[in-house]
């Protein structure tokens, strides 16, 4: 039989988990935080934030889940623009890991606080018990499942909201400063666990080597614009553009002296 010959377009690919176009944001009392964000990260992609303190990080992921409705330009996440009409869908697919765990625990026990979200969106019984163990397990906390989250140490709550965030089996995880107040073990730890999962992960820090560790990609967003977006270890060995956009890295580190992570 003779091969037979496809011609014709390749289908298309999935869609980009995040697809920023044009994105402009002034806050109500009229300060401009945002001038026209481009950007697109694919799935399964682990890319860093980086930009010093007023860079527009935070304003930036704020438009990603609706939290901020842009003032001009697009978000799409996963092919879905965040809109009102989208807003729990988007919110199940974008998930934030805020800086402060506190900020997301505050039910009695730790299965509570991770059941929350799967529960509201009408997870049930067995189901809803699978749902947060897993997230437990993802997280290495299945054991603590019944202590109450303010009993535990920083790092462990951390780890308990990350698990609060996979239960609602996101697209995208973002994360704001993810090592900050973490002892170096914890550190090493949470790496290992946010490589190990299947999402696309955003990550704002100001953790230079972290972002080096675990991000292939970084994004540099400085006064409301992005700066320069390319492969983590080419951007921190640039000392010009760190310099311009005061990024610091510790005394001693050397960029280069680290294996880049791949995918
Ligand atoms: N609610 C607000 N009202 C007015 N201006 C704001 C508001 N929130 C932030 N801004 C301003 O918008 C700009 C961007 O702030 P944003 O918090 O996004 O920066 P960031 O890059 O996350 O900074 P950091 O690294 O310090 O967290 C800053 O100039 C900030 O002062």
């Amino acid at each position: 039989m003779d091969p037979v010959t496809v011609s014709g377009p390749m289908p298309p690919g999935p869609p980009a988990s995040l697809d920023v176009r044009g994105l402009a944001y002034a806050y109500p009392d009229g300060h401009q935080a945002l001038f026209g964000i481009d950007l697109t990260v694919d799935r399964g992609e682990r890319v860093a934030l980086l930009g010093p303190n007023g860079a527009g990080k935070t304003t930036l992921v704020l438009h990603l889940n609706g939290i901020l409705a842009a003032g001009a330009g697009t978000v799409h996440v996963a092919g879905l623009p965040v809109d009102a009409e989208n807003m729990a869908e988007v919110r199940r697919r974008v998930g934030i890991v805020f800086q402060d765990p506190d900020d997301q625990l505050f039910m009695p026990t730790v299965r509570e606080d991770v059941a929350f979200g799967p529960a509201a969106a009408g997870l049930r019984g067995a189901q809803l018990r699978a749902r947060v163990d897993t997230a437990l397990d993802r997280v290495g906390m299945g054991s603590f499942a019944d202590r109450p989250p303010h009993h535990l140490s920083f790092g462990q709550r951390r780890r308990v909201a990350v698990a609060t965030v996979l239960a609602m089996e996101p697209e995208v995880l973002v994360l704001d400063e993810p090592s900050s107040n973490l002892d170096p073990a914890s550190r090493r730890e949470l790496a290992d666990i946010l490589r190990s999962l299947d999402v696309t992960v955003l990550m704002v820090t100001h953790d230079l080597p972290y972002a080096l560790e675990l991000c292939p990609r970084s994004v540099v967003l400085s006064g409301g614009v992005i700066a320069a977006d390319g492969r983590t270890q080419d951007l921190l060995c640039d000392s010009e553009l760190m310099g311009r956009h005061r990024l610091e890295l510790p005394f001693g580190f050397d960029p280069r002296s680290v294996a880049a992570p791949v995918g």
